[in-house]
């Protein structure tokens, strides 16, 4: 596995925490999600393989990108029984993920026992287990949309539920909007991984995402690792969009490190 950078807890961002930007290649297409992990390898920290582009090119994707040298993060949102998930997690490990995801919503044992497979999977294997991350209310829900499938509270309760029953059930980190994080860390303290995707550079097309920020926002927000997918994929020059977004993310950092030590006595 490529190495992380993560801080004693596990959790990622490394000694001076500056939030890391992951880049999803979503494409049917092998050969063009390894050409845009070539075009942006210099301006992210990793690589976030999804549901299209892993049903399409299968655990082989894995590998090609592993070449890079980035982490990758694979993002199959894992949703079942628990033996199912665990053996699903126990097959996976072989790619050696840096991060893999699972929806929180599955429930307690489910996530317990994919937390199990992957520590007992990791030993077995010699190699250190990937963060589990609790997918908690996808980014792409408002409250008409939760409520259109029972669940009354708006996101930021549901994600908030789900976040303190992830936590419970021994996950590394979890992924919720950049409108829940700051709320998030407050109920699960410092060590859990935050992943926020639903992010959008000023000016760029939302999609079919709809609790949405900016790069500097979700920086602001608290965020350990910021998800982009389609405004650098689909820009005319990938390399560049994936810089913008990266400069962004810095100088939001460096402003907020600035107001911090500002405030030290
Ligand atoms: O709540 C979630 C969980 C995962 N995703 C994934 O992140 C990327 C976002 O891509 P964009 O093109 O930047 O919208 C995509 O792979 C999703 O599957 C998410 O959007 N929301």
């Amino acid at each position: 596995m490529t190495a992380m950078r993560r801080d004693v807890t596990g959790r990622v961002g490394g000694p001076d925490r500056r939030p890391q930007l992951f880049c999803a290649l979503d494409t049917p297409d092998g050969d063009r999600a390894v050409a845009l992990a070539r075009q942006v390898a210099g301006q992210v920290d990793g690589l976030k393989v999804g549901l299209e582009l892993f049903c399409a090119a299968g655990p082989a994707a894995l590998d090609r990108l592993s070449a890079t040298g980035l982490p990758l993060f694979l993002d199959l949102k894992l949703h079942d029984i628990p033996n199912t998930v665990a053996g699903a997690v126990r097959s996976l490990m072989s790619r050696t993920p840096a991060l893999m995801t699972l929806h929180a919503q599955g429930g307690a044992a489910m996530m317990t026992a994919a937390v199990e497979a992957a520590g007992a999977e990791a030993a077995r294997l010699g190699v250190a287990p990937p963060v589990l991350l609790g997918v908690t209310v996808l980014t792409s829900l408002d409250r008409d949309d939760l409520a259109a499938v029972g669940v009354a509270d708006a996101p930021a309760d549901q994600v908030l539920r789900l976040a303190r029953l992830g936590r419970a059930s021994g996950l590394g980190g979890l992924v919720c909007s950049s409108r829940e994080v700051a709320a998030v860390r407050a109920a699960v303290g410092p060590d859990m991984t935050l992943v926020v995707p639903g992010i959008r550079p000023a000016g760029a097309a939302i999609g079919d995402q709809k609790r949405v920020m900016t790069p500097a926002q979700a920086v602001a927000a608290g965020a350990d690792l910021l998800v982009v997918g389609r405004p650098i994929t689909q820009a005319d020059d990938p390399a560049a969009a994936a810089a913008a977004v990266a400069d962004e993310i810095r100088t939001a950092w460096e402003a907020g490190q600035g107001a911090a030590s500002a405030g030290r006595p």
